[in-house]
């Protein structure tokens, strides 16, 4: 089933004149507001997502989607009473609109801007912060059960996607609700969309619920309603949704097994049929399940055409939503380079939790489909499902963000490394994310490995060395490895044609010396070796190792250099608790050098969301700031003047 194309505001409904969206200054406007405006608000909201967002960028897709849901769900509950819990909260954009923060919307994902999640501190309409998936049920839940024990009356409502439903969390508190709480509204935003295709079973079993004939007969006669009679009977009109579902369809529907009352499913862009859906809903004593069919992209058909694409992207032409090229990502590099290892090579398998086009393993995908698993949103399940493969002597890659990597974190400890299992754990975006800020940023995964005995774990300097490590890792069985590397592009050096292997556990001495030692990991390499190039103008002596390997680290080449210089320099995009620098300073302890060690990282606090280049600014991460640091421990002459 797809929505009915027909109603769709941004097709049909002429943006109004004079404008409304600049009079809903708070939730309370959007119920004051004439019915017969609120298509026209929806048009209105859909058109300066459009525009805007074609400067700032962000989730356009998504966004488009929930247009008339976030109206509805404004128009019937009373937030910050009530309560939306909005899975991902990549599509809160419209919830932030009617909320007080239209005129702020063409900041969104900027530096000191509107946040492209939701944040607690942002406004109190937002009561739960997100960027993760899968955790909107399991917090909503809290605060049901939070209010109940409150004796209070209001209302909580979880939104999430059909993707998040792929998420362990969800499936937790969904096996959770109804021994918890009897007033409590799920609403299963079904696009079939996750950032690519949904994908599993259950992404099927809702599927079948769209296209099944007496779903579709429920959601005619539904919509037939509403368009007779209007607001004149909701409770009449309820009772027919639910006595049609009830007789109509699948005994064994998967709610109703979990204990909710399942409605639906019903055209998510029908504005009218929402608000009258919520009204009864907002009056049963039991949990429910609404399920909404919407389009991802609704209203723009560049959109509609690649909803991957407009998920979530950087600017765009609003005409024909062309994006500019640019360089070779890592990611790029990656899925092309795994993908050419695997032709040669039938053991290498590509595991991805629902990010193909993200981490770019759709190359692998589309080369070689049968070696290619899409678990869905399930980075625990990935990394379990790795295990297993490695056990039977598969090699395989498995491609997951830094930041959604932590979810797996007993896995890599209790089943891959305890187990000393050859997965090769690729962290893409590790380091700063940037315009997504802090749910997304990379910044974690030194800490979270470091300690994890036998896990080889390792930085490129630039392309050409990623690939040799991507090798490395493809022809290394005797235990786990992790490669992190960061969003975007890198120097552009051009990998070699044939890969080299490198030694495990040896770093790269790029010059010796005997006054300051650098050492730049990864991505930060760079400005290290732009630090250097500074301090050598003053006439200091400098080492600069490039170290490669974070785990192990190669203490040999580190101590050596470390012994004769006057300061040490640390570099890493990582937060400096418990990370790279922090594990040269315990290596140099226990080696009893007690020479000052600098380290440029991030704070030991959540980086706000922002440029990467402003927000490297903002915290230090310059050669400016390394120069200032290293020169307050030098002596005032340089040494061979
Ligand atoms: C733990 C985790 N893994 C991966 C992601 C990346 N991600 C963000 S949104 C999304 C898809 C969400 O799809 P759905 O829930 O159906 O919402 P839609 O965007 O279709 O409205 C994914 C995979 C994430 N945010 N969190
Ligand atoms: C919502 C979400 O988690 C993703 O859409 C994320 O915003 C993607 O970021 P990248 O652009 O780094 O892939
Ligand atoms: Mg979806």
């Amino acid at each position: 089933m797809t929505p009915d194309s027909s109603n769709s505001p941004a097709e049909t409904v002429p943006l109004p004149n004079p404008a409304i969206l600049p009079t809903i200054k708070s939730p309370a406007d959007v119920k004051n507001l004439p019915e017969d405006q609120l298509e026209g608000l929806a048009a209105e909201v859909r058109d300066t997502l459009i525009n805007s967002l074609s400067n700032t960028g962000g989730h356009l897709g998504p966004n488009l989607g929930v247009v008339e849901l976030s109206i509805a769900l404004h128009r019937v509950f009373n937030t910050p009473d009530d309560k939306f819990v909005f899975d991902v909260a990549h599509q809160g954009y419209v919830h932030k609109m009617l909320t007080g923060r239209a005129d702020k919307i063409d900041t969104i994902r900027q530096y000191k801007g509107l946040n492209g999640f939701l944040l607690r501190t942002e406004s109190e309409h937002d009561c739960y912060g997100a960027g993760h998936a899968g955790t909107a049920l399991s917090a909503a839940l809290g605060m049901a059960a939070a209010r109940d024990q409150k004796k209070e009356d209001t209302h909580v409502v979880a939104v999430a996607g059909d993707a998040a439903f792929t998420c362990g969390p969800t499936l937790e508190a969904l096996n959770n609700i109804a021994e918890t709480t009897k007033r409590f509204i799920v609403v299963l935003n079904d696009n079939e969309w996750s950032i690519d295709k949904n994908v599993g079973a259950i992404a099927k079993y809702f599927n079948a619920l769209q296209t099944h004939s007496a779903y579709s007969a429920v959601r005619d006669k539904a919509s037939e309603f509403v368009q007779k009679v209007g607001g004149e009977s909701v409770r009449k009109f309820a009772h027919k949704i639910e006595r049609s579902a009830k007789n109509l369809l699948f005994p064994n529907v998967l709610f109703e097994k979990f204990g909710l009352r399942y409605f639906g499913p019903i055209d998510g862009h029908n504005l009218e049929l929402l608000v009258q859906t919520f009204e009864y809903l907002k009056k049963q004593d039991e949990p429910v399940v609404l399920h909404i069919i919407t389009e991802k992209g609704r209203g723009y058909q560049p959109a509609l055409e690649k909803p991957g694409k407009f998920h979530g992207l950087g600017p765009y032409n609003v005409e024909d939503g062309a994006t500019e090229p640019g360089a070779p990502t890592y990611s790029e590099i990656f899925g092309r380079s795994v993908t050419d290892f695997a032709k040669k090579d039938e053991k290498i398998l590509a595991v991805t939790a629902a990010m193909p086009g993200g981490t770019k393993l759709d190359i692998f995908k589309n080369e070689i489909p049968e070696r290619y698993y899409d678990v869905g949103i399930a980075e625990e399940h990935a990394a379990l499902f790795a295990s297993g493969l490695a056990t039977q002597g598969m090699r395989p890659f498995l491609a997951i963000y830094s930041t959604f990597m932590q979810r797996a974190f007993d896995m890599i400890v209790h089943d891959i490394a305890l187990q000393n299992l050859p997965v090769r754990l690729c962290m893409d975006r590790g380091g700063l994310s940037g315009d997504d800020g802090p749910t997304h940023h990379g910044l974690f995964d030194i800490g979270y490995l470091r300690h994890i005995p036998g896990l080889i774990h390792m930085q490129a300097k630039d392309e050409e060395e990623f690939v040799d490590m991507l090798w490395t890792m493809a022809n290394y069985d005797d235990g786990p490895t992790a490669i992190r590397y960061p969003r975007g592009a890198g120097t552009g050096a051009k990998p070699k044609a044939e890969p080299q292997l490198l030694e495990i556990g040896k770093g790269e001495l790029v010059q010796s010396g005997s006054d300051v030692c650098l050492i730049g990991l990864g991505s930060m390499f760079e400005m290290a070796e732009a630090t250097a190039a500074e301090l050598k103008k003053d006439g200091w002596s400098v080492g600069l190792i490039n170290p490669r390997f974070i785990k192990p680290l190669d203490a040999e080449l580190i101590l050596s250099e470390a012994r004769k210089a006057k300061v040490i320099c640390t570099y890493e995009d990582h937060v400096l608790a418990n990370g790279f620098g922090a594990s040269i300073i315990e290596l140099l302890h226990e080696n009893g050098i007690t020479t000052p060690v600098e380290r440029i990282g991030w704070p030991d606090e959540f980086v706000e969301h922002g440029k990467p280049d402003i927000l490297r600014a903002n915290h230090g991460l310059t050669v400016e700031n390394a120069l200032a640091k290293i020169r307050a421990e030098l002596p005032s002459v340089a040494a061979s003047a």
